[in-house]
């Protein structure tokens, strides 16, 4: 049996400054302060609060002020959020909310005077603490990323912005966190890059880390200017699998595992290591701050500071199929969620079952009414939706690719392993019909049936899907030792995807868009730079990693173990 040489642990390797744990926090920001009178410690939503205040207030003790306190009522920031947050269980609207809008201003005028009139230090602990602080305070940041804040809220640890939702359903406290908080969070932040003096690692309870501003752009530099990979991270599913338990060597005790997220920067982290320590930070600090050289200019000009490209893992290897869902158009994510650009899809098969299958368009000729009317009548229980009499099931092997344009009935069956090239909304899934099968909560999962309906294009049938949906491959360059071809995806899709087969080195061009890619077959691979602008980088079997577009020239050979072999790569980028 092969053994397991994914990385999970990805870093960028930095020298600068690094202290631990927060008596050494502390004494080095009072040495630091100087003169000053005011140190503000802000804080994206999801850090313990608590552990911070407590730390704090031992060294501070009568002089922290928490910024929870200068916020408006609960009940009138409900009221400011909730045409944002909606009726629905999962689905809410994009705020245009700022921080400034949870600030209650006689409070924080209150809280000013006193600022100013305090003879000693004061501490302002909390999300907005630099905004209450005078402009000349010591501001520092404590930054979460949205994946370990999911963590949190499926324990119910952590509470919202201005808000305490802890015993709410996690899909709801996910739901404000999705179109509202971190929005509001990340825009507040993005205002803070040039303030913030020193940056706290609490995504580890208990043992922070701290690192300066120089340490930090050291490593926005270093990661911006080199292949990088996020830290890839792993969830169950009520479909979960086996396979990347063995290839990504997970918990074996875990009962399954479906999910892998390795290329959604908006909810990933990176890890510096300083002086080789780790320390985490969310990877939409980089899209944030360096979103020209990271996405390309006319990326970026497209889509602003939103990573487009998703890659993630469905394992279903001795697991079950998906549900049978449906993406929404342009338009009608755009109308019901305030959201750009759609969740538009494609299955890679990185490898399958003897009886793998994909659930793909409807089949020709199908009775629109009748389908709709069985997945409602399914719905109340009334029957077993027979999937099969609508939707084309179609086997698949290794190496198939499937392109789901917004619109598309579809679903990974069980026995699969697939890799979703995507565009990066994730969220938007209208399930039809879920198998008779609950989900990891032991209820059943939302249906949206007549969102689906909406929004299903029937013009996808057999004929459609097997002239343009699937496996679209096309020889467009080939040279000693390499083939590379076109995959998709479909051209109502912004991505394009190229699929290179080599024994020997590839010239790579990212073309003024970000590239993402992944070793499909191979031990391991190595990424080189034609002019030395980088270190080489070696990515090993499964793993995904990303050309920043300023890169612009790179090189991929097999590499080590794989040295003269065929190794297969498929990279994404976006097209225009
Ligand atoms: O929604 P379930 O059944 O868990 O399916 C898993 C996932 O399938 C993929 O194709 C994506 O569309 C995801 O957005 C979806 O959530």
């Amino acid at each position: 049996m092969r053994k397991a040489n994914y990385g999970k642990f990805p870093s960028t390797k930095l020298t600068g400054m690094l202290v631990q744990g927060w008596d050494s926090i502390i004494s080095m920001l009072k040495e630091k302060m100087d003169a000053r009178k005011v140190l503000a410690v802000d804080l994206y939503t999801g850090v313990y609060e608590e552990e911070v205040l407590d730390a704090f207030s031992k060294e501070f003790s009568g002089r922290v002020m928490n910024v929870r306190d200068l916020m408006k009522p609960e009940k009138e920031i409900q009221t400011l959020t909730e045409r944002f947050m909606t009726e629905d269980v999962l689905f809410g609207y994009v705020t245009n909310l700022k921080l400034e809008d949870y600030l209650d201003a006689d409070k924080v005028a209150v809280a000013r005077k006193q600022i100013s009139e305090a003879k000693e230090t004061i501490v302002i602990i909390g999300t907005g603490a630099a905004v209450v602080a005078p402009q000349d305070a010591m501001v520092v940041y404590a930054d979460m990323a949205r994946w370990e804040i999911q963590q949190r809220f499926r324990r119910h640890e952590v509470k919202a912005l201005g808000i305490d939702n802890r015993n709410d359903a996690v899909s709801l406290q996910y739901k404000r966190g999705y179109f509202n908080d971190w929005r509001v969070c990340d825009r507040y932040k993005e205002g803070l890059f040039d303030r913030v003096e020193f940056w706290i690692d609490t995504h580890v309870a208990g043992t922070p880390k701290m690192i300066d501003k120089d340490t930090f752009f050291k490593g926005v530099e270093a990661t911006v200017n080199t292949p990088f990979r996020v830290v890839p991270f792993f969830d169950p599913a009520p479909w979960g699998g086996q396979w990347m338990k063995e290839v990504c060597d997970l918990d074996r005790e875990r009962e399954n595992f479906g999910w892998c997220f390795d290329c959604v920067p908006e909810e990933n982290s990176l890890y510096f290591e300083v002086n080789g320590v780790r320390f985490e930070l969310p990877s939409v600090d980089l899209v944030l701050l360096k979103s020209k050289e990271l996405l390309g200019e006319p990326v970026e000009a497209r889509f602003g500071k939103d990573f487009p490209i998703r890659f993630d893992f469905l394992d279903t290897m001795g697991g079950g199929n998906l549900s049978l869902q449906v993406h929404p158009t342009t338009q009608f994510i755009r109308d019901s969620f305030g959201m750009y650009y759609t969740q538009d899809e494609s299955y890679y098969m990185v490898d399958a079952g003897e009886d793998a299958v994909v659930y793909l368009g409807v089949k020709t000729g199908v009775d629109k009414e009748a389908m709709i009317g069985d997945l409602r009548k399914a719905q109340k229980g009334e029957l077993v939706f027979d999937a099969e009499k609508y939707v084309n099931k179609i086997p698949t092997k290794k190496h198939d690719h499937f392109l789901i344009p917004g619109g598309t009935v579809h679903c990974s069956g069980a026995n699969s392993m697939v890799l979703e090239i995507s565009s990066t909304p994730n969220l938007f899934t209208f399930k039809l019909w879920d198998w008779q099968r609950l989900g990891l909560d032991g209820k059943p999962r939302p249906i949206n049936v007549e969102r689906g309906k909406c929004v299903i294009n029937w013009n996808r049938d057999t004929e459609y899907v097997n002239e343009h949906l699937r496996n679209q491959f096309k020889e467009v360059a080939s040279g000693e030792g390499w083939i590379e071809e076109r995959t998709g995806l479909h051209p109502n899709e912004f991505i394009e995807t190229r699929r290179h087969r080599f024994s020997s080195p590839v010239l790579h061009h990212t073309n003024d868009s970000v590239n993402v890619l992944n070793l499909l077959e191979g031990e391991e691979a190595v990424v080189e730079s034609p002019t030395h602008a980088f270190e080489p980088f070696v990515v090993h079997y499964a793993e995904t990693f990303i050309i920043p577009a300023g890169v612009k020239e790179y090189t991929i050979a097999p590499y080590g173990k794989s040295a003269g072999k065929e190794c297969v790569t498929i990279k994404a980028y976006v097209r225009f």
